[in-house]
């Protein structure tokens, strides 16, 4: 039963996506929204960044002013409980700060933080002298959803191309800030596609602090958003999951379905997006009456 049936009294997660934008839609806030639609959540957005971009590359980057970024979180905090945040682009320190002091006054029960630092298509979306001011702002976050790139900037040491010195430079990552750690294997060159929960203080369930997720690689070129996807999922399932484990492992599921289904949409010449609704869309007759 869906939590938004009048008979079951379960709250619909209330989930604020902190993130840029593309206005292709298929990464940031406008992926953030889909996303947590799919999963189940009322999405909420706040802009950090307006990005020029389409599947094939970023062009520029508008930041508005930082009070404006204080002016919007204020607007949903002061007047709508929020269950979950899920944080993304955040382009540079000052961002990165004025978010710190927001989480500071209002921290949801959730905090996701994808440490969005690069787009798929090679540009940086983070400024280059903003990694210290991401790797303080891990330590307010619940989880951290780090690609294999960004784990090793977190774990400020060099980038690592096997799993089991993914597992562990995770666990390091995990140590250090007090954090859960999501590492995506998306980027591995082996043909898998496989993630990894862990926690080195055994925060997840049973004690554990480790749970895999093994994946397979599905051969496409539909992977713009899917880390921006993937993070506003885990915000939208935690609250409705008994452990990070269980939420991991149906975003997994609904993600691999919709990465799928993402070159049927035929949008773009580049990296296309995924089929956020690809398994509402599946059980759809097409007949009109
Ligand atoms: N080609 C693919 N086939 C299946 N799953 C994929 C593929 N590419 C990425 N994923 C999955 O998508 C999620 C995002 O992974 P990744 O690409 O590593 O992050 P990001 O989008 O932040 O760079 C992970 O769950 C990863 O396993
Ligand atoms: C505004 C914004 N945020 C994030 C990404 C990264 O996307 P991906 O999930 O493909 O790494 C992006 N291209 N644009």
């Amino acid at each position: 039963m869906h939590p938004t049936d009048p008979t079951d009294h379960r709250q619909t997660p209330r989930v604020l996506s902190i993130a840029g934008t593309d206005p292709t839609g298929g990464a940031g806030i406008q992926a953030d929204l889909k996303s947590i639609a799919a999963n189940g959540g009322y999405g909420m957005a706040v802009v950090t960044a307006l990005v020029a971009q389409n599947t094939m590359g970023v062009r520029s980057v508008h930041i508005p002013p930082v009070e404006f970024l204080t002016e919007q979180l204020d607007s949903v905090s002061d007047d709508v409980e929020i269950d979950a945040v899920k944080i993304g682009m955040l382009a540079n320190s000052t961002i990165i700060e004025a978010v710190a002091d927001w989480l500071r006054r209002q921290r949801p029960p959730v905090v996701v933080l994808d440490p969005v630092m690069v787009a798929t298509s090679g540009d940086r979306l983070l400024d280059e002298r903003a990694v210290d001011a991401i790797r303080n702002l891990v330590r307010h976050a619940d989880l951290v959803t780090p690609n294999i790139p960004e784990l090793a900037v977190l774990a400020d040491e060099p980038a690592v191309s096997r799993w089991d010195d993914v597992l562990e430079q995770a666990h390091r990552v995990s140590a250090t800030y007090g954090v859960t750690v999501l590492a995506k294997g998306g980027h591995l060159a082996d043909g898998s596609a496989s993630d990894a929960l862990v926690d080195a203080g055994g925060r997840l369930s049973g004690g554990r602090d480790l749970f895999e997720f093994p994946g397979e690689r599905i051969e496409t070129t539909n992977t713009h958003g899917t880390g921006c996807s993937l993070s506003s999922a885990l915000a939208t399932l935690r609250p409705q999951a008994p452990g990070w484990e269980h939420a991991v492992d149906r975003a997994k599921r609904w993600l691999t379905e919709s990465i799928t289904h993402g070159a049927a949409l035929r949008v773009g010449h580049g990296n296309g997006p995924i089929s956020h609704f690809a398994g509402l869309w599946a059980g759809q007759d097409g007949a009109w009456s």
